[in-house]
């Protein structure tokens, strides 16, 4: 048995993933998008999907594939070369994000959370601001700077590190904590946002199993929530266990997006190619 029929194996024998009992409303409807740096060639390829209310949708292809770059068009930190990402909502008239700029684009952003492998903290302010740094948009930069957010959004981001196991640790300097910790507090300071839509990039790669996992799991509920989850990630395994669906990109291209039990050894073999071996 080759390493590939041996992933198949290990990742089918998974739990079956529960379906969300959501309604497949499309929130965001991505359309040809193409991303490449100073004209070179296109990072992002024409890729094209809809992404639906409380989806958790795993993102997954070797290194250098995309993934990184997508999250990033998507949440208009890059800007797209071309194509469109158009949001959709019920009382809202369509919008391209693309077509973005200063302060509507910042309030996309304050509507698409992100969330990163580095945590992105500020190491020297406790937790307890830090997640309510989240409310920036919201929020006067001079009232943030002296740390004057409103008794509502105190009691939300107290809430919120109550659910992550946090709240002991709402005093104490974010660089005192731990990788999971930090992370825990990335995700509840994009929390704070109250975003519709919730990105993450390789939020477990430096993370223990337990860790790992309290983050996925975190990640699931914020998804059965109704908010729709983009999660890049290396293991086709916790894409298995936790993803209502999977998207493969491989130089830049959409090469495979539907459930992840139907991956196939071809469709593995053609996302990681001689990589397939580092998988876990
Ligand atoms: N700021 C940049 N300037 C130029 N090229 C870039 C920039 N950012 C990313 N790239 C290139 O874009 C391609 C895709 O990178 P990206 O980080 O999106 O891949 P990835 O799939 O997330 O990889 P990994 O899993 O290693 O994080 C790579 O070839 C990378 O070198």
């Amino acid at each position: 048995m080759n390493m590939a029929q041996a992933l198949l194996k290990s990742t089918l024998a998974a739990p079956e993933p529960q379906l969300q009992p959501v309604a497949q409303q499309t929130v965001l409807s991505v359309q040809d998008l193409c991303k490449s740096w100073n004209g070179q060639h296109n990072v992002l390829d024409g890729i094209s999907f809809d992404l639906h209310a409380g989806e958790l949708v795993g993102v997954i292809g070797r290194s250098g594939a995309g993934k990184s770059t997508l999250l990033h068009v998507l949440n208009g930190t890059h800007t797209a070369t071309s194509g469109h990402i158009l949001s959709l909502e019920d009382d809202d008239d369509e919008r391209d994000i693309t077509e973005l700029h200063g302060r509507a684009l910042r309030q996309w952003r304050s509507e698409c959370g992100m969330i990163f492998q580095d945590f992105c903290l500020v190491p020297r302010l406790d937790v307890l601001t830090n997640v309510l740094l989240g409310r920036l948009s919201q929020t006067s930069t001079l009232k943030s700077l002296f740390k004057i957010f409103p008794d509502s959004d105190r009691a939300r981001a107290i809430e919120l590190l109550e659910w992550m196991g946090l709240l002991p640790h709402a005093l104490q300097r974010a660089e005192n904590l731990s990788g999971g910790q930090m992370q825990r507090v990335a995700i509840c300071r994009a929390l704070m946002q109250n975003p519709r839509i919730l990105l993450a990039d390789e939020p477990v790669a430096s993370l223990d199993p337990k860790n790992t996992q309290r983050i996925m799991d975190a990640l699931k509920q914020v998804s059965q929530r109704g908010i729709s989850v983009m999660v890049n990630l290396h293991s086709v395994e916790l894409v298995q266990s936790y993803c209502s669906r999977v998207i493969g990109i491989a130089s830049g291209r959409v090469v495979y997006d539907g459930h992840p039990a139907s991956l196939t050894e071809d469709t593995l073999q053609q996302l990681y190619g001689d990589e397939i071996s580092q998988l876990h």
